[in-house]
Order: C-alpha cells, then sequence, then structure tokens
C-alpha cells in the first residue's frame, strides 16, 4: 500500500491554479491516487464567458480524467470551486467559503501564477508575491493546516549558474517592492523595470523569487516547502503518455516548426534543455506534501524538479528528434516543409530571419492579397518572432541545479511509493518521450486526427515540388539577369548550351545507328 497515496486520504485540500497546466495533472493524480480524499477546493476565476461550473466540467470531461471516473465516480461531488481571483483583495472570496477554507484545509498547493515572459511588473508582483502574501496569511489562520507546498520555478535564480536548494535573497525587499508599486504610475515602473530585475531575462523569473523570499519570511510555524521544476513538458506516463494542452514552453514551438513556419532558431546545440514531464513534477509535489505534513522538517526545504543533473539532453538532440518525429508524423496544413537549423551567431540569425522567415511570409501575404483574401501571415510571423526571441535566453546557456534534497527525499520512500510516485528521471528515454510529446502536441493540444496523417504527407510532397520548382524559377530568373549585364556569363551560357547542343546530337546519332 502506498503511505503517500492513504496519507491523502480523508484529507481536504486546497489548490490555486488548478485550471492550469499542472493543476490539472495533479488534481487528476490525487483522485486517481487517493478517491477516498475529503475534498479538493479549488480556486477558480470565471474566464472566457465560462462560469466556474462550467470550468469545472470541461475539466472533468477531458480526456485527461478518463481514469479518474473509473477509480472515482463521484469525483464531481469531491470538487469544490470557490470564486476568487487572486488579483483582488481577500481574492474576492465570500465569507462563507473563506471560513469553510479556513477551518478545514489540511493541505495547500500553490500552484498559481503568471508565466508570462512580457507581463508588466505591476501584474506580476501581485499575482506571484502579493497573492502568494495573501495566501500564506490565509494559511496561518487555518488550524488543520499540516503543509503548504509552493509551486516556484527552478529559474528564479537563472542569474547565477550553479543553483542550489535553497532561498536566494534579492537586493530590493518584496514588502518595499509591493508598497512602492502602490502609489509609483505605470510609466515609472516601466522605467525602473529594468533596473530592478537585474540580469533576470523577465519579469516571471525576478518575481518568482520574490516570492520565495515572501514565503521564506512569512513561513511562521507553518509547515512549508518550495518545489522548482525547470521547463514543465508533456506527461511522460501518467495517465498516459504526451498528453499537454498549452503553448507555454517548448509546446508552442514544437507546433510553429512542425507547420514550417519556425526554421531556425538562436540555441546552442550542446546547451542542455531541461525539460521536466509534468506528470514528474506532480509526483514530487505529491512526494513533498507528504513528507513535509508528516516529517515535519525544521526548516523550509527547497527541491529541485530537473532532469540535467540525472539524465540530460540537449537541444540539437531535441531538435534533431523533433524533426524526425514530423517525419513520421507530420502536422496537417502545413505552411511549409519542417526543416529548421540551430544558429548561434546573431548575424547569421538575423539572416535567417530575413530569408527563412520574414520573406516566405511576405510573399504568402502577397499571393493572399492577389486572391482578394486578408494578409495574416506577416503578423503571425512577427508574433512567433517575438515570441523566439524570449525564449533565446533559455536555448544558450545551462544551468547546473543541486538536487540533494529530491534525492534524500528519494530514498526516504518505500519502494512502493516509489513506483506509484516516480520522478526518478534516470528512467526516462528522451526519444520516446520526445515523439510521444510531438504527438500529443498533435493530438490533444491540435485536436488533429491521426486519420489525416497520409493527406498531411501528401500535402508536404507538393510543399516540396512547389519549393523546387520555385527555387528553379528564382535561379533561371536570376541568371537570365547575369547573362544580361556580364559577357562573361554569356560566354559560359554558350558553352553549357552548345555542350548540350552536341550530346545530345551525339547521342541521337549513335541510338539511330543502333536501330
Ligand atoms: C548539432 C546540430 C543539431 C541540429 C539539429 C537540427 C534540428 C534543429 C531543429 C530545430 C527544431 C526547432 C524545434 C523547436 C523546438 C525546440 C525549441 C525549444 C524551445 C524551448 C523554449 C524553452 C523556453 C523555456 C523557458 C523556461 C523558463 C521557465 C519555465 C517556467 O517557469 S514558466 C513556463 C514558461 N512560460 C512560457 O512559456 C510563457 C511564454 N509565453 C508568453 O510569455 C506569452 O504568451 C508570449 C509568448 C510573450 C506571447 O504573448 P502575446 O501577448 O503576443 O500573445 P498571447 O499570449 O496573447 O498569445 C498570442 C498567440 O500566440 C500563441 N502563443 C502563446 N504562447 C506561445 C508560445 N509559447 N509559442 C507559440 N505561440 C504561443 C497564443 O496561443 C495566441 O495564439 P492565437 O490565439 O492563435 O492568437
Ligand atoms: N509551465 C512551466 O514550464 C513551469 C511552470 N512553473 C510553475 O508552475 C506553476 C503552474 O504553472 P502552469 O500550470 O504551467 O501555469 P498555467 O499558466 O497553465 O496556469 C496558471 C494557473 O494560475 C491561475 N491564475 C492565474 N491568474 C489568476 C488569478 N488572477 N486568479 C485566479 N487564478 C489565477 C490560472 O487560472 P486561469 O485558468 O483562470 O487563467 C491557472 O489555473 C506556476 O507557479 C509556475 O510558475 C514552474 C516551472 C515551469
Amino acid at each position: 500500500m502506498s503511505m503517500i497515496a492513504a496519507f491523502y486520504g480523508g484529507k481536504s485540500i486546497l489548490i490555486t491554479g488548478a485550471t492550469g497546466f499542472m493543476g490539472k495533472v495533479l488534481m487528476e493524480k490525487l483522485f486517481r491516487t487517493s478517491p477516498d480524499l475529503k475534498v479538493i477546493y479549488i480556486l477558480v476565476r470565471p474566464k472566457a464567458g465560462q462560469t466556474l461550473q462550467q470550468r469545472v466540467f470541461q475539466i472533468l470531461n477531458s480526456k485527461l480524467f478518463e481514469k479518474v471516473k473509473e477509480v472515482c465516480p463521484n469525483v464531481h461531488e469531491k470538487i469544490r470551486a470557490i470564486y476568487a481571483d487572486l488579483n483582488q483583495n481577500d481574492f474576492g472570496i465570500s465569507k462563507e467559503d473563506m471560513q469553510e477554507l479556513l477551518s478545514c484545509t489540511n493541505i495547500i498547493f500553490h500552484c498559481a501564477a503568471t508565466v508570462r515572459f512580457d507581463d508588466t511588473l505591476r501584474h506580476a508582483v501581485q499575482l506571484n508575491v502579493t497573492a502568494t502574501q495573501q495566501l500564506l496569511l490565509m494559511a496561518s489562520q487555518m488550524p488543520k493546516l499540516e503543509a503548504f507546498i509552493h509551486i516556484s520555478t527552478a529559474f528564479s535564480n537563472c542569474n547565477l549558474k550553479h543553483i542550489d536548494e535553497v532561498i536566494y535573497p534579492c537586493p530590493v525587499e518584496p514588502k518595499k517592492i509591493i508598497d512602492s508599486l502602490e502609489w509609483l504610475d505605470d510609466a515609472i515602473i516601466d522605467e525602473i523595470t529594468p533596473k530592478l530585475i537585474g540580469d533576470r531575462p523577465n519579469t516571471y523569473t525576478y518575481t518568482k523569487a520574490l516570492g520565495e523570499m515572501v514565503v521564506q519570511q512569512e513561513s511562521g510555524n507553518m509547515n512549508i516547502a518550495i518545489i522548482r521544476p525547470s521547463i514543465v513538458g508533456a506527461t511522460w506516463q501518467e495517465p498516459f503518455p504526451g498528453w499537454v494542452d498549452n503553448l507555454n514552453g517548448p509546446s508552442g514551438l514544437i507546433i510553429a516548426a512542425g507547420k514550417g513556419f519556425l526554421r531556425a532558431i538562436k540555441a546552442t546545440p550542446m546547451a542542455v534543455a531541461d525539460l521536466i514531464p509534468v506528470d514528474t513534477v506532480v509526483n514530487l509535489t505529491l512526494a513533498v506534501g507528504w513528507y513535509t505534513a508528516v516529517h515535519r522538517p525544521k526548516s523550509t526545504l527547497v527541491y529541485h524538479c530537473t532532469s540535467g543533473n540525472f539524465n540530460p539532453c540537449n537541444w540539437g538532440k531535441m531538435g534533431f528528434q523533433i524533426l524526425a518525429t514530423f517525419e513520421k508524423i507530420p502536422l496537417e496544413r502545413a505552411f511549409r516543409r519542417p526543416y529548421a537549423d540551430f544558429t548561434t551567431n546573431n548575424f547569421t540569425t538575423q539572416y535567417r530571419n530575413a530569408v527563412s522567415h520574414r520573406a516566405p511570409a511576405i510573399i504568402y501575404d502577397f499571393y493572399l492579397r492577389l486572391t482578394g483574401r486578408k494578409p495574416r501571415m506577416t503578423k503571425l510571423m512577427n508574433r512567433l518572432l517575438r515570441t523566439v526571441s524570449m525564449m533565446e535566453y533559455f536555448v544558450n546557456q545551462s544551468w547546473e541545479w543541486s538536487t540533494y534534497n529530491t534525492e534524500m527525499l528519494m530514498s526516504e520512500l518505500s519502494p512502493e511509493d516509489q513506483r506509484v510516485f516516480n520522478f526518478d528521471v534516470r528512467q526516462l528515454n528522451w526519444l520516446e518521450y520526445i515523439e510521444n510529446y510531438v504527438l500529443g502536441v498533435k493530438k490533444y493540444l491540435l485536436k488533429e486526427d491521426m486519420a489525416g496523417i497520409p493527406e498531411a504527407k501528401q500535402h508536404l510532397k507538393r510543399l516540396r515540388n512547389i519549393h523546387y520548382l520555385f527555387n528553379t524559377a528564382l535561379f533561371l530568373i536570376a541568371w537570365r539577369l547575369l547573362i544580361a549585364r556580364s559577357q562573361m556569363a554569356r560566354n559560359v551560357w554558350f558553352f553549357i548550351v552548345s555542350f548540350c547542343y552536341k550530346f545530345l546530337s551525339y547521342f541521337r546519332a549513335s541510338s539511330t545507328l543502333k536501330v
């Protein structure tokens, strides 16, 4: 019997960010392995015209939850969606709901965050710092609370090359930042943002670091732990391989490469691609929840959930395997044939952006205009190149994360728990994982039918022919222009033509003689 699964039995669990990528997988695993848990409270806001109930209904009726419904048929009754907007004071939670949360909650998993790289400092601080502070304040008033698990990121200290499982201080105290954002206007905030984030690449990594400081400062006598996953990718094994439902991290770029939009990227092939499957992160999170509540470590422990030091894979290998998978399982209606290479130099990157990205987009838009349609490719391409430029920081260097706490926890688990809550990435076969990831992107994210693969392959053949035709036409035009201007080119041209003519005449004469 799994000790971890038994621990969550009968518990009331509060999850923030349950509608997000990681939150959904966390709920799924909890219900599947501990169907006798009492209730999962999820803090949700209405979104995209959907009420809380509609959002929960959609999640529970998705493919991800198919297995859960078999082991926990009354899952609908065990999930309690509570209206909450983490941007508001007290999260906008009603008095009755707040009372219930304060008196019943046993465990908190704080997953909610803004993960956007381009968020304003004000919004990122509100969600990643102030909301964390408020949640800790709520937690400190929960008499039955056994553990508070905060999800951070392995990149919160990406300004360092070697990162230990400790909380590093930021030069400016989070409280000072929260206070000053209250009275500073947006223009001034934008001006001071680069100075505050310093050598971090964006407001996301900076505010996640501030969030960790807040956790440390407000921990009081609660049992708290911090988990730092690296780049979270599709599921490895559970509930089935390849599940993914958003464009964050590599997923969006995998689509862009598969559709033939992204053909070159400034990336260092030998740099470590520290990807970690979402089910691995969830297994570690649940194990940490158990360990923190039962063993009550004296201080706040930080756990790195990374793959690089156990089972490294680099961007070159990953990119190669992504392309190899597209050969077998292409995406439908590609813009161009998937092809890409890594460049490490700025000039080559600019050249590739102009020739491989912008020029085809302009030509396609010209074609759309000619056929009376609205041009859209240039806009889409500019957006993609902006996204790619934000990712460049992460694909051109390697980091080293120490994993003492994660390894310690692994050794504390029973063999059964090591199996049910497996977070040992040494067992991960990258080639198989990446293939399933690409397949998952096609099936679950793009919702493409596998029956469409032959047509997708046909489409790629047509694109190849168009490509050859286009290149030949381009060559002939260039050559024609050249021989119009240069005597030397004309001489070469006449030499080639007369040579071909003589060769053909000889060939025709010899075949006539044979007859
Ligand atoms: C030896 C030689 C070897 C040679 C090998 C040769 C082969 C080479 C083959 C190369 C193949 C290339 C394959 C490429 C794949 C590999 C490359 C890997 C890249 C890896 C990137 C890793 C980055 C990891 C960073 C990790 C940091 C820390 C991790 C975390 O803690 S948090 C999670 C990370 N967070 C994110 O990813 C969020 C990023 N998103 C944003 O910040 C924003 O969404 C935005 C990207 C800035 C876009 O903002 P906008 O306001 O412009 O748009 P909006 O969000 O409203 O969306 C607009 C439309 O764009 C779509 N979209 C959103 N996000 C993405 C995305 N990431 N990629 C693509 N598209 C995206 C969105 O859906 C909207 O679409 P619409 O609705 O249709 O308009
Ligand atoms: N994905 C990754 O690669 C990595 C993620 N992490 C961390 O893991 C955690 C989960 O990330 P992930 O699941 O990928 O992120 P998602 O963007 O998929 O999910 C974010 C969640 O936060 C919720 N949320 C955001 N704003 C609010 C708000 N104002 N009020 C209520 N809820 C809100 C979202 O709700 P809604 O659905 O309503 O928008 C959603 O449920 C985050 O803390 C992130 O920093 C760490 C490393 C890597």
